[in-house]
């Protein structure tokens, strides 16, 4: 990708990373999670608050794009976003007066605009997300926070959480859920449909610390094995599979756990779709694509 200058970048991905949050906030139903319906396992959360929070960030998103623009993976570039991505993170709390709605999007979609923002002709989503991986490795050495809710699971579990999802170049995004999103739309799901199957596999994959922090080993256990039931069962598209959203709701209330980590995940998808398809079109000019 070639943009005319940093702004022009910084400002266009943004608009895609912003436009992405908005797009998993709005798919509904998604079990245990915000939705138009309801608030899923959040009592201090609501549809509205996930808007306002997703906008919150169009500066953060803008500011990295700017920063990384034409700047390869380096410790520099790590520290430069990573003071970004905090400064997003104060946004988005003064946003939803103190709730998290985001930190996990900030986190991977904040890497990658810096990946995209940094090569200087178009390349193919496993290079940006492979980027985005080398960046993350990189440590930021003024790191703030010691006990999150992410690190105290990683210690007592054993999971990689959301760095190690990063740093190895977002492999439930890559392997797992945008070819389930590509299938399902050649099988002629619905979008909606399509963004729910997708949702689902993530939750049947990913070790989400959201889970794990609220519920323990036995709710994501459990909400696994819910998940991987719809997908046996023949996906959302099926009566039945569709019949287990409810099951799979249960489930994660019963833990009041909700699968943050894999609706961040999901936003990254749609994020790397809609990068994929502006790749060759209006986003940027002809004229100002290096091949
Ligand atoms: C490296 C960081 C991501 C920090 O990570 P860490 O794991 O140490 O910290 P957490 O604070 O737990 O944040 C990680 C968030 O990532 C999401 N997530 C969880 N599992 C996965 C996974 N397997 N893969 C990808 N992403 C995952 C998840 O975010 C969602 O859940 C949030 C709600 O979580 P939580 O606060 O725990 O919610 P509650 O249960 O409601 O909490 P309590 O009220 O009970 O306390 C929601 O926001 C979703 O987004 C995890 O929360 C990174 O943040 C970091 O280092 N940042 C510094 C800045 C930086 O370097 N930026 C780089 C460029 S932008
Ligand atoms: N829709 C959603 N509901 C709850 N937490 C989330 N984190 C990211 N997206 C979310």
């Amino acid at each position: 990708m070639h943009w005319k200058d940093a702004e022009s970048c910084g400002k266009a991905l943004s608009e895609l990373a912003v436009k992405a949050l908005i797009e998993e906030a709005e798919l509904t139903p998604k079990p245990g999670l915000v939705d138009r319906k309801d608030s899923g396992a959040h009592n201090d959360l609501n549809f509205e608050k996930m808007i306002v929070s997703a906008n919150s960030l169009k500066s953060t998103f803008r500011d990295i794009g700017i920063a990384a623009f034409l700047k390869k993976p380096s410790q520099e570039l790590r520290e430069s976003i990573a003071e970004i991505g905090r400064h997003g993170e104060k946004k988005m709390f003064e946003a939803t007066g103190g709730t998290n709605t985001h930190k996990g999007a900030i986190w991977a979609l904040g890497l990658l605009v810096a990946s995209i923002a940094g090569q200087s002709q178009r390349t193919s989503l496993e290079r940006i997300a492979n980027f985005a991986g080398e960046i993350a490795c990189f440590i930021d050495r003024k790191a703030t926070q010691t006990s999150t809710n992410g690190y105290n699971v990683q210690k007592r579990f054993g999971v990689q959480g959301a760095r190690g999802e990063a740093q190895q170049g977002f492999p439930h995004v890559m392997e797992v859920a945008l070819p389930v999103l590509r299938e399902a739309r050649e099988r002629g799901l619905t979008e909606t449909l399509a963004r729910l199957e997708t949702l689902i596999h993530l939750i049947a994959r990913v070790d989400d610390t959201c889970i794990l922090h609220r519920g323990g080993m036995d709710a994501l256990t459990s909400a696994q094995k819910s998940a991987e039931t719809i997908i046996r069962l023949g996906g959302v598209s099926t009566l039945e599979g569709w019949r287990g959203l409810d099951q799979l709701e249960k489930t994660l209330l019963s833990y009041n756990a909700s699968p943050g980590g894999s609706a961040d995940l999901l936003a990254v998808v749609l994020f790397l779709d809609s990068v994929d398809a502006k790749n060759s079109s209006a986003l940027i000019p002809e004229s100002l694509i290096t091949v």
